[in-house]
């Protein structure tokens, strides 16, 4: 099979780092981790949720694309890519949805655009506060005019993507075995 990456974006809390761990553990499929300067959440890990860097170790890496989101920096490096492939031909990568606008644009013929969204906008921060984050945090990130943008798909993802409503999480699994299926994307590991 050709090279895949399969771009997860959605607003905060809409389930897409949920989603990447159900792919990468029940599916041949690899995780693309990304480069931020954010500081860690409780229970993450540098090399396992992020590659977490400082504003000067950021700019060591090649990038694809990188965007400045909610004050910090985030980018997926070739490098970071490149290895996931090394391992299995499809992987996947947490963006937001101007990161997934751009490997649209850069690299069409390998991206496939799944956009998350949750019905009910209280149920996203209460899941947000079960995560673990503070409330100022959380009251902050879903302020900022990049979560008010990925609160609603893009225009120009419109046409492009798949979207799945994540409000139910046994149903939410159908459906992304469904897509896996019509994408061609063997579903047993
Ligand atoms: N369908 C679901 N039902 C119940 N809880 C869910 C569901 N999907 C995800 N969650 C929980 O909601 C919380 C937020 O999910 P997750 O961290 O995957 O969101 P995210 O989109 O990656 O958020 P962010 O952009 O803020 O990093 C987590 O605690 C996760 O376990
Ligand atoms: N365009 C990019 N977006 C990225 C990248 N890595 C993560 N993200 C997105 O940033 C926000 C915030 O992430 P959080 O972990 O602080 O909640 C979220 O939408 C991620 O999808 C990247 O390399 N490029």
């Amino acid at each position: 099979m050709e090279n895949k990456v399969i771009v997860l974006c959605g607003a905060p809390g809409s389930g897409k780092t949920t989603v990447r761990k159900y792919l990468t553990e029940n599916f041949a499929i690899e995780p693309v981790l990304t480069h931020t300067t954010r500081l860690k959440r409780k229970g993450e890990h540098d090399g396992i949720d992020y590659w977490f860097e400082t504003r000067e170790t950021f700019f060591k890496n090649h990038y694809l694309e990188y965007v400045e989101y909610d004050g910090n920096l985030y980018g997926s490096s070739y490098e970071s890519l490149e290895r996931a492939w090394q391992r299995a031909p499809v992987a996947t990568i947490v963006l937001d949805t101007k990161g997934a606008e751009t490997y649209l644009e850069r690299i069409p013929e390998k991206t496939e655009v799944v956009y998350l969204c949750v019905t009910d906008e209280k149920v996203q921060r209460e899941r947000m506060e079960q995560r673990g984050d503070d409330a100022d945090k959380i009251q902050r990130r879903l302020a900022s005019q990049e979560a008010k943008r990925d609160k609603h798909l893009p225009d120009k993802l419109v046409k492009h993507v798949h979207v799945i409503e994540n409000d139910d999480w046994e149903e939410t699994k159908v459906k992304i075995q469904t897509l896996l299926q019509m994408l061609g994307i063997e579903t047993t590991c």
